[in-house]
């Protein structure tokens, strides 16, 4: 399969409502090595700032957009993306791929249209751009760096307007591919990383991390079948680290452990513990368990699919990690179709079921344990409005520091640490550590 091609096939398959990096991951396997790296430009480009490319479409398309042929609609947006952001391609090339597929699909009738339609946006949107950026109003930044409106005017009541031009910008930043490692062994994977033609370094704020200027996830990338390298990002990392350093004896309990990233980070940093690991998903659970067998590590961490909120842990905890289920707004650069599915009033339904889940924690910890609450979101409702509800309704939680210092994490207002987007390896996380008293 062709770059373009590739791009289109991942791009319906996101629209059906599927991760593009999941989509992506599967379709670059038919895909000839060098033109991975196209397709995966060319989709993520489109995705990433979908609402200015359309803005810049429906002005100069006569037809309503939303009545065109789904393949000419993708072949507009990732058009757009392609001639107006992308620098590696050649017009005319990009431009034949494009109405290949629409013959594809048979809608060679709107050849004409794709052609007009790009032909004016490419002449046009240097202006709109420029325009858009020297603009004082937050909703045309938020157009510039492709981040809903709503969410961008909900930042800026929270962070003030200068943090949030600076949020918008991050937020349209490339994301790249970092990854867990055993900091014993980081020099030599490294090497393996680049003798395999990964460009990769070790982090310099983390020391179980590596750096590579690789975006999505490389197959067959040295050291992953033995559990010797994981993709993970450094803020969850941080997060991991952070429910290690809390550890002291005991067992531990990964409330929502999803595809168990951060279980097997626990797991494999703290060998003397037991673990169990519960998720809602059927699927997660399996992933979970597969991943912990890949780490090597299944003899000590169970994993149990359930509701958190009813589930009976087999030993009581002295650890618990709620990693919970959150808007994921922190990790808009990394998955940037998230942030067109999301809407406002979702904030609410999840802030309500944070809430649950972080009690659930505090009941089920022992006294004298900890409970590590985290997101990947950078919206307070989600954050230390959900720490603050259980701090005020419950006295026998205490707050603790945050065990590290970067100069990516921020104060929460009042409580947890928020780790700011501020590197291509580093989300938007959230994390406040607390403690039951005996
Ligand atoms: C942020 S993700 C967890 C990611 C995971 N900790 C990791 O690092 O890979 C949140 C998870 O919570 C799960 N979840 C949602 N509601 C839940 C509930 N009531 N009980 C248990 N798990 C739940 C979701 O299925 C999702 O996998």
């Amino acid at each position: 399969m062709r770059g373009v091609e590739a791009a289109f096939a991942a791009w319906y398959e996101v629209e059906k409502g599927r991760f593009a990096s999941e989509a992506l991951r599967q379709i670059l396997t038919e895909v000839a090595p060098a033109e991975r790296r196209l397709a995966a430009s060319l989709l993520y480009g489109a995705l990433r700032r979908q609402s200015l490319w359309k803005d810049l479409i429906r002005n100069r398309c006569r037809r309503p957009f939303h009545q065109l042929a789904p393949v000419t609609r993708a072949a507009l947006i990732l058009g757009t993306a392609g001639l107006v952001e992308l620098r590696h391609f050649v017009p005319a090339v990009l431009m034949n791929a494009l109405a290949m597929r629409l013959r594809a699909e048979k809608a060679q009738g709107d050849e004409p249209l794709l052609h007009a339609v790009l032909h004016r946006v490419t002449e046009d949107a240097p202006r709109k751009m420029e325009q858009l950026r020297n603009s004082a109003e937050l909703r045309d930044q938020a157009l510039l760096f492709g981040i809903p409106g709503w969410a961008a005017a909900h930042w800026s009541r929270e962070w003030g307007t200068s943090e949030t031009r600076r949020l918008l910008r991050l937020s349209a930043m490339k994301a790249y591919l970092s990854l867990r490692v055993d900091p014993t062994r980081r020099d030599e994977l490294v090497e393996a990383l680049q003798a395999a033609g990964t460009r990769a370094w070790a982090s310099p704020d983390l020391a179980s991390a590596v750096r590579t200027a690789s975006f999505g996830f490389p197959p067959g990338l040295p050291g992953y079948e033995e559990g010797a390298v994981t993709p993970m990002s450094e803020s969850s990392l941080w997060v991991g680290e952070a429910a290690v350093s809390s550890w002291s004896g005991g067992a531990v309990l990964d409330l929502c452990a999803g595809r168990g990233v951060k279980t097997g980070h626990l797991a494999t940093r703290l060998p003397e513990a037991t673990l169990e690991a519960w998720d809602l998903s059927a699927g997660r659970v399996h992933a979970g368990a597969r991943e912990m067998a890949r780490l090597g590590v299944a003899d000590r961490v169970t994993f149990r699919e359930g509701d958190a909120l009813e589930l009976e842990p087999r030993t009581p905890p002295s650890l618990i990690l709620a990693d919970v289920p959150c808007s994921g707004s922190g990790t808009w650069s990394r998955h940037p179709e998230a942030k067109w599915r999301l809407a406002a009033e979702k904030l609410e339904d999840y802030a309500v079921l944070q809430v649950r889940l972080l009690e659930r924690a505090a009941d089920l910890v022992l006294p004298g344990g900890r409970v590590v609450y985290s997101t990947c979101s950078l919206f307070r409702e989600e954050n230390e409005k959900v720490v603050a509800e259980l701090l005020g309704r419950r006295k026998d939680l205490v707050e603790v520091p945050f065990p590290f210092k970067n100069s990516l994490f921020r104060k929460g207002r009042p409580y947890g640490t928020v780790i700011w987007p501020g590197l291509p390896w580093v989300d938007g996380f959230y994390a406040a550590v607390l403690m039951k008293r005996r």
